[in-house]
């Protein structure tokens, strides 16, 4: 795994988007699995400028997405697909048949898995997973306790996880509770991957997922049988790896 620490949220976009361009420019016609919440709006923004700056294309570029509220409609605008239109889609070259998201009012959830896993075989995999945290170690939907061997699957979502995505909605209430989420299998097999953390509230949870035991209790310790991890963060959501001596690049 490397580490990279950047002093702020603006730098630790920064660099999540060299990332994401590097893989974008060395294989133009890549599958990336990109991620929702607020972690990764930065790395969106300094992508899309540098798109209209003209130094990146998305032309060829494949995407799948990892979750998705199960209830939602795409257009409903708190919808892992309306997120993915307004912070990136819409303002880059990426073609719309060419961008995934579960679908979110699929009358039947078992067979829109199945559906997806199918999706995402046919695309060849994906080239470059983007992942968040939650508090509790989850990634994607995958709660702690779930399965580290399922593929996309329906998850009901844990009271923390509701509490923290309540932010986004007028009322605790209006928060979904189930969700179709990418399994730790479909992750797992992703050739490359590129967490993003950021801010003290995450420090514990990016602890306990890189220097604890491996176990289902975090979902995301499961990143460290993973060959090719990158880890961004600022300093704040770092500092107990940096406490701990965990060697850090930049
Ligand atoms: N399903 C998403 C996750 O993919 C994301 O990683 C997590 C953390 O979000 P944030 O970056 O806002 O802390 O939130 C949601 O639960």
């Amino acid at each position: 795994m490397r580490v990279y620490c950047a002093e702020n949220y603006e730098a630790m976009s920064r660099r999540a988007a060299n990332i994401i361009s590097a893989q974008v420019i060395t294989k133009p016609d890549s599958v990336l699995g990109l991620a929702t919440g607020g972690t990764p709006v930065g790395a969106y923004r300094q992508l899309v400028e540098w798109y209209k700056k003209g130094d990146l294309s998305f032309a060829e570029i494949r995407s799948v997405n990892l979750d998705e509220y199960y209830g939602l409609s795409p257009w409903h605008e708190q919808s892992y697909r309306y997120f993915m239109q307004s912070n990136l889609f819409d303002h880059i070259d990426i073609r719309p048949e060419n961008t995934h998201v579960l679908n979110g009012l699929a009358d039947n959830a078992q067979r829109e898995c199945e559906r997806y896993n199918q999706l995402i075989h046919d695309l060849g995999g994906i080239d470059l997973q983007l992942l968040g945290m939650g508090h509790n170690g989850h990634i994607a939907f995958n709660e702690p306790g779930d399965d580290f061997g399922l593929e996309t699957h329906l998850v009901t979502l844990t009271d923390r996880t509701i509490d923290a995505n309540t932010r986004f909605f007028e009322r605790r209430e209006d928060v979904p509770r189930q969700a179709l989420t990418m399994g730790i299998k479909n992750i797992m097999r992703a050739r490359r991957i590129l967490m993003v953390v950021s801010g003290a509230d995450k420090a514990e949870a990016v602890y306990q997922a890189f220097c604890g035991r491996v176990t289902r209790d975090v979902p995301a310790s499961v990143l460290q049988l993973h060959p090719d991890v990158t880890l961004v963060g600022d300093r704040d959501a770092l500092s107990k790896l940096l406490e701990a001596g965990v060697p850090v690049c930049g």
